[in-house]
C-alpha cells in the first residue's frame, strides 16, 4: 500500500521527476490516475535505472514495483495538496502552463507559422476556404495552448491571368472606386464574372487580360496604387467576417507581395543548383519525383508555385520558424510536395519544418443566394436559420437583432466541420449542422447555457480560495485529476 505524499507539493514531485532518467518522464507511458478504489490520485511511470530508484526514495509516498526486468513507480499524491494546487495553477497560469511540466521536457517552445483561410479576391470564398479557416484556427489555438509562439498568416490570392481579367471587368463595367469601397468582395467578384462572360464571346478580352497581367509581373502596371486601395478594402471587409468567427490574423500577405526581385532570386538560386531544366516548348521546369513541374512559363511569367517558393523563403528570413503549416485542401497535395521538394533541393534545411495540413472537400453547400457563396452569406444564412428554428421551439423567441441566433449559427457551422474526419470529403446539410441533438454546435451552446443557469439559480457564489476538504465527492477529485492530466499532458 503506497504512502501518501504529505507536505510535498506536486511541483516538488515534478522537480524530482525532472532528474530521473529521461525515458521515465516526458514519456507517453507516464500517467496521472484517479484510483477509484482507494480514492487516491496516483502518478504512474516506468523507471529504468537504479539511479532513478534511488532518486524516487526522496519522494515520500512513492513505491516501486518490479515486473521482471522493468520497474514501475507509483507516487500517491495528497489530495488536500493536489486539488488546490491544480485549481490555482489552472486559474492563474498562462495558457502555456503545461509546457513547463517535466512531461513536456522534450517539447521545445517553437515558432510556428500557420497559414490558413487564404481566399482569392477575384473568386468567391469557397467552402475549401471555410474549412481552412476553421481547421487553421483550431490548429493555431492548439499550438498556442501547447506553449508555442504562433503567427497566423492569411495568404490572399491576387495574382495570375485572372487578375488581368478582373481588371478588364472593371474597365468593361466602368466600376468606380466608390462602388468598390462600398462592397469590395462582391463588386470585384461581379467584375470578374463579367469579364469571363465577355471573354467567351470575344477572344480579344483574354489577350487583353494576359497583357495586363504581364504588365503587373513586369512591374509596369499603371494602376498599382488603385489596386493597393482595393486590397485594403478587401481586407477590411474580410476582417469583419472573420471577426464573426472569432478569427484574427497576425498578418495578411498577398501573392503579389512576392515581386520580380524575389522571383528572380528564386530563379537564380534554382539555376545555381542546376535544378532548372529548359523544356523544348520554352517552359522552365524542375523535376519532382518523375514529374516535371513548371516554374516559369514560356512567356517568362511565373506560377503559383514559384511565388510559394519565394513566399516560404521570405517567411523564413522574417520569422526563422521551426514549423510552417499550410492548411489547404487535399487537392493541392502535389503542389505542397513540389514546394517542399524544391526548397529541400535548394538546400534549405528549414524546409523539414513544412507540413501541408490537408482536408477533404465539402459538397452540396449552397445558400439562398446560390452556389457561388461568400463566407458572409454562409454565416448570414446560418444566423437566419437559427432564428427561424429558435422561434419555432416552444420556449424562446428571438429577433433578427438578437445575438444568440448569430452565436448559434456560427457554432453550428464550426462544430459541424470540426466533427468530420479531416481528410474525408463530406456533404454539407443545413439540417444536420443545426440540429439540437448529438455533437452539434447548438447542443454545445445549450449545455453551456444550462450549466450557467444552474450556477446562477443555485444562489451559490464561487469561493475565493480552494478548500479541498470540502470536495468530498469522488467525482470532484476525478474531475480535478482529469483537468490536471490535460494541463500536465500525462
Ligand atoms: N501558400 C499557399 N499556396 N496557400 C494556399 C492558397 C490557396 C489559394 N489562394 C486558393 O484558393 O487555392
Amino acid at each position: 500500500m503506497a504512502m501518501r505524499v504529505k507536505d510535498f507539493r506536486i511541483s516538488q514531485v515534478w522537480e524530482v521527476l525532472r532528474h530521473l532518467d529521461a525515458s521515465a518522464v516526458g514519456s507517453k507511458r507516464t500517467t496521472l490516475k484517479f484510483n477509484k478504489v482507494n480514492q487516491n490520485i496516483e502518478l504512474h511511470f516506468p523507471v529504468s535505472s537504479s539511479a532513478d530508484i534511488c532518486a524516487l526514495q526522496k519522494i515520500p509516498g512513492s513505491e516501486v514495483c518490479h515486473q521482471g526486468k522493468s520497474a514501475k513507480a507509483v507516487v500517491t499524491l495528497d489530495k488536500t495538496q493536489f486539488v488546490p494546487e491544480v485549481v490555482n495553477s489552472v486559474i492563474s497560469k498562462p495558457k502555456s502552463f503545461w509546457i513547463d511540466s517535466p512531461f513536456c521536457s522534450d517539447i521545445k517552445r517553437q515558432k510556428v507559422l500557420v497559414e490558413f483561410s487564404s481566399p482569392n479576391i477575384a473568386k468567391p470564398f469557397h467552402m475549401g476556404h471555410l474549412r481552412s479557416t476553421i481547421i487553421g484556427n483550431y490548429v493555431s489555438n492548439l499550438m498556442s495552448s501547447l506553449g508555442h509562439d504562433v503567427h497566423r498568416i492569411n495568404y490572399l490570392g491576387d495574382w495570375g491571368t485572372q487578375f488581368g481579367l478582373l481588371n478588364v471587368g472593371l474597365e468593361l463595367g466602368q466600376v468606380s472606386d466608390e462602388q468598390i469601397a462600398a462592397n469590395p468582395i462582391q463588386v470585384l467578384y461581379e467584375s470578374y464574372v463579367l469579364a469571363n462572360r465577355e471573354a467567351e464571346k470575344d477572344p480579344g478580352i483574354l489577350s487583353r487580360a494576359r497583357q495586363i497581367f504581364k504588365q503587373m509581373e513586369d512591374g509596369d502596371f499603371a494602376e498599382t496604387e488603385r489596386w493597393e486601395k482595393f486590397r485594403q478594402y478587401t481586407i477590411s471587409e474580410l476582417k469583419q467576417t472573420y471577426h464573426r468567427l472569432g478569427v484574427v490574423f497576425d498578418e495578411y500577405q498577398w501573392e503579389s507581395m512576392f515581386g520580380a526581385k524575389d522571383i528572380s532570386s528564386v530563379i537564380a538560386e534554382l539555376e545555381g543548383m542546376n535544378l532548372l531544366n529548359d523544356n523544348p516548348d520554352g517552359k522552365r521546369v524542375v523535376k519532382v519525383g518523375n514529374r516535371n513541374v513548371t516554374l516559369v512559363k514560356s512567356d517568362g511569367s511565373t506560377l503559383y508555385l514559384t511565388r510559394d517558393v519565394a513566399a516560404a523563403k521570405h517567411r523564413f528570413q522574417q520569422h526563422k520558424f521551426d514549423q510552417l503549416l499550410y492548411v489547404v485542401e487535399n487537392g493541392q497535395g502535389d503542389h505542397f510536395i513540389a514546394l517542399k521538394h524544391i526548397l529541400k533541393g535548394l538546400d534549405h534545411p528549414w524546409s523539414d519544418g513544412i507540413t501541408h495540413i490537408k482536408f477533404g472537400r465539402i459538397h452540396g453547400m449552397s445558400t439562398r443566394r446560390g452556389q457561388a457563396v461568400f463566407l458572409k452569406d454562409i454565416l448570414d444564412e446560418a444566423r437566419e436559420r437559427s432564428t427561424i428554428r429558435q422561434n419555432i421551439s416552444k420556449n424562446t423567441r428571438v429577433g433578427s437583432d438578437d445575438k444568440s441566433a448569430e452565436v448559434l449559427g456560427v457554432s453550428a457551422v464550426i462544430i459541424n466541420d470540426l466533427k468530420q474526419r479531416r481528410q474525408k470529403d463530406y456533404t454539407f446539410d443545413w439540417e444536420k449542422a443545426l440540429q439540437m441533438q448529438g455533437d452539434s454546435g447548438s447542443r454545445l451552446q445549450y449545455t453551456h447555457c444550462r450549466l450557467c443557469s444552474l450556477r446562477e439559480n443555485s444562489g451559490a457564489r464561487p469561493a475565493d480560495e480552494c478548500n479541498a476538504t470540502l470536495l468530498t465527492e469522488s467525482q470532484a477529485t476525478a474531475l480535478v485529476t482529469e483537468i490536471a492530466r490535460y494541463f500536465y499532458g500525462s
